[in-house]
């Protein structure tokens, strides 16, 4: 078995992200902005968040954090929204996820001006990926393509099958996967609750991407021997002898699966920091193309 190392990846990508903005500085640029809002007190979200905004420190770039309460209504969200999609300063911010039950989600990403929705979910954005056009990824899909990328795993051919269907990881991932790219042209099989069968579902993947949120779902009997496994899910599990009261689990069970796999992601260190990284490629990529369109 070999690691797949997100910790590792993400922070090689953010010594090229930082030489990418002193790059855009130098020649009289500003800067790059990302804006993030949280509405609530989840404390994941909040770590989320927080890695998001201390990452935009290291790379150099400027951010502003917009926190609500809990029962913060809807149209005071979609007010802050407006006022980020135009406010010339911010080059992407994103909603973190998931919101109050009382706030309806598609609602709010459908208020991001696509041009700033740098966590690839507005339906233009969706829209524009499935048509292979230039557009923002979903930051999880995004960094598993980077990962898959850079260390030069074969996917063309490959049986890939993913457990999930998530509008931000499973769903964009199983069009990313059979797309004719670099990284692609799999025969993908998308997996969901109903799914009869699952286990030989796996049994048959050569890459195995895991996103459905249950702590070690997935065992060795469900993986071929060989296969690329991806851990995308992150359980806090209660842990009195951490000082932070809980441990991480993935959808995977990692020490007998990977014992199993050729290449395995772990958690954490594996897709979560990718997921940060990939946010700030995007909102470096809004910064270039703010500036490219300002100089014409
Ligand atoms: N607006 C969004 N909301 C959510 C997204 C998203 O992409 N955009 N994805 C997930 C959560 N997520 C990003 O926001 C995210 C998940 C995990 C990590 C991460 O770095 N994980 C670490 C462990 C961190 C810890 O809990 O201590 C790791 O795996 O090593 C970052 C971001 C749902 N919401």
């Amino acid at each position: 078995m070999q690691l797949i190392d997100g910790k590792a990846t993400s922070n090689a990508i953010k010594i090229e992200i930082a030489e990418e903005v002193r790059k855009l500085t130098a020649q009289g640029g500003k800067k790059p902005h990302l804006a993030a809002i949280l509405v609530g007190e989840d404390g994941a979200s909040r770590t989320y968040v927080n890695h998001k905004v201390k990452s935009c420190e290291q790379v150099g770039f400027t951010s502003s954090l917009y926190k609500f309460d809990a029962d913060t209504s809807e149209e005071e969200l979609l007010k802050t929204i407006d006022e980020l999609n135009n406010n010339a300063d911010v080059d992407g911010f994103i909603v973190q996820l998931p919101l109050p039950k009382h706030i309806n989600e598609t609602k709010v990403t459908e208020a991001i001006d696509p041009e700033k929705d740098v966590d690839g979910f507005h339906p233009t954005n969706l829209g524009k990926m499935m048509l292979g056009l230039p557009t923002f990824l979903p930051a999880t899909p995004y960094g598993i393509v980077q990962l898959l990328d850079r260390y030069n795993i074969e996917t063309s051919g490959k049986k890939c099958v993913i457990i999930g269907r998530s509008h931000i990881v499973g769903t964009p991932m199983s069009l990313l996967m059979s797309r004719n790219a670099k990284v692609g042209n799999c025969t993908v099989t998308l997996t969901h609750s109903r799914t009869q069968n699952l286990k030989e579902e796996c049994q048959q993947a050569d890459i195995l991407i895991v996103a459905l949120g249950r702590a070690e779902f997935v065992t060795a009997d469900m993986v071929k021997e060989g296969a690329v496994v991806v851990d995308v899910g992150i359980t806090r599990i209660e842990d009195p002898s951490k000082k932070s009261g809980f441990s991480l689990k993935g959808d995977v069970k990692f020490d007998e699966v990977a014992e199993k796999a050729s290449w395995i992601t772990p958690v954490p260190g594996g897709v979560g920091p990718m997921t940060v990284v990939s946010l700030l490629m995007n909102t470096l990529e809004s910064a270039r193309r703010k500036s490219v369109k300002e100089s014409v």
